[in-house]
């Protein structure tokens, strides 16, 4: 395979036991494999204008391409089972750049470093011999990694949503916002649907065709936008900037910096399929925090997008 100069032979050994955990699947991405993308409006609220000088950030409304998505390797799993659901969010700059807000169905993440992540996908490797996961060894993972609970307790309990855009998305990591003062602020970011959280039961989840969630999302776009509020939590001193498996405390101050609305599906689904959405895309005003993940995750989609476009 070739090497992109981005990468590591860590994110190489990531996406490989990723591979091995969910199948390996001809131009698909290695996670969230099965998704669809939609064009939308971003008008920003002003309220975090003060706070950064990130373009889409200000006053003036911008467009953007949304793609949701379901979390697994394989493009073929179920819509109706319990499992991570993908919300990622390409905003068009004025410049004709564009910055990626990149969001899953997870307050918190299962792992710190991406070493510990390998090792938990380790855990997940299917015995060669039984075929299979064995839950003893994912069990002894989270035992010895206690900072996986809190992550694995809200995988336990993800929602079956009736909609892709009933769901609520977190962008997990911490980043450090900067306004025209240079004064500096770490965040974190949530979206919120407009509708209210809305989820099916598990029977009602069965009930429905494999692949539902694209075609009820379709069809809620003919009777008028899907809207998602941004909403930004402002962290204090002290709170954890460089741990993704952390929250920060539910009573920190938070804005809304801005309202999305998602208009209809884009024309060209092979296009924006083929695109990357690449959570270290950030743009003045925004700057990366020290989570290791975070930065690790630039290497493991360019290992994924590099076999996914040469059709590998
Ligand atoms: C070490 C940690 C992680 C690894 C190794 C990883 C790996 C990957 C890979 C390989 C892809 C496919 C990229 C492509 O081909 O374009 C992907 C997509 C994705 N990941 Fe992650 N990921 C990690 C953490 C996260 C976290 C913390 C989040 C949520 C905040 C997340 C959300 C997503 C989403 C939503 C997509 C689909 C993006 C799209 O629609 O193009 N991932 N991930």
């Amino acid at each position: 395979m070739t090497s992109l100069p981005t990468t590591s032979t860590l994110a190489v050994d990531v996406v490989n036991s990723m591979e091995r955990v969910s199948g390996a699947f001809p131009g698909y991405r290695r996670a969230h494999a099965r998704g669809v993308c939609f064009d939308a409006t971003f008008t920003p609220s002003g309220d975090a204008a003060g706070l950064t000088t990130a373009a889409h950030l200000q006053h003036a409304e911008v467009a953007a391409t949304v793609r949701f998505s379901n979390s697994n390797g394989s493009p073929s799993t179920l819509d109706g089972a319990r499992a991570g659901r993908g919300m990622a969010v390409k905003f068009h700059l004025p410049t004709g750049a564009a910055t990626d807000l990149v969001a899953v169905n997870l307050p918190v993440f299962l792992a710190s470093t991406p070493q510990n992540f390998l090792n938990l996908l380790g855990a997940l490797e299917k015995d060669p011999v039984t075929g299979a996961t064995d839950p003893a060894r994912l069990g002894a993972y989270i035992q010895q990694n206690p900072e996986a609970a809190a992550g694995f307790q809200a995988v336990a309990t993800m929602p079956i949503p009736v909609s892709y855009g009933t769901v609520r998305y977190w962008a997990i990591h911490a980043f450090e916002w900067t306004n025209a003062q240079g004064h500096s602020q770490f965040v974190r970011y949530r979206w919120e649907p407009d509708t209210g959280v809305q989820d099916l039961s598990e029977v009602d989840g069965l009930a429905q065709e494999p692949e539902y969630l694209t075609a009820e999302l379709v069809r809620r776009l003919a009777d008028g936008p899907v809207g998602f509020t941004l909403r930004v939590q402002l962290a204090e001193p002290g709170d954890p900037t460089d741990n993704a498996t952390k929250a920060w405390p539910a009573d920190r101050k938070e804005i809304v910096a801005g309202h999305l609305e998602i208009t209809g599906p884009v024309a060209d689904q092979d296009h924006w399929a083929a695109e990357i959405f690449d959570p270290t895309r950030v743009t003045d005003g925004i700057a990366l925090s020290a989570d290791p993940i975070l930065a690790f995750r630039h290497d493991a989609y360019a290992v994924s997008y590099d076999r996914r476009s040469h059709n590998a």
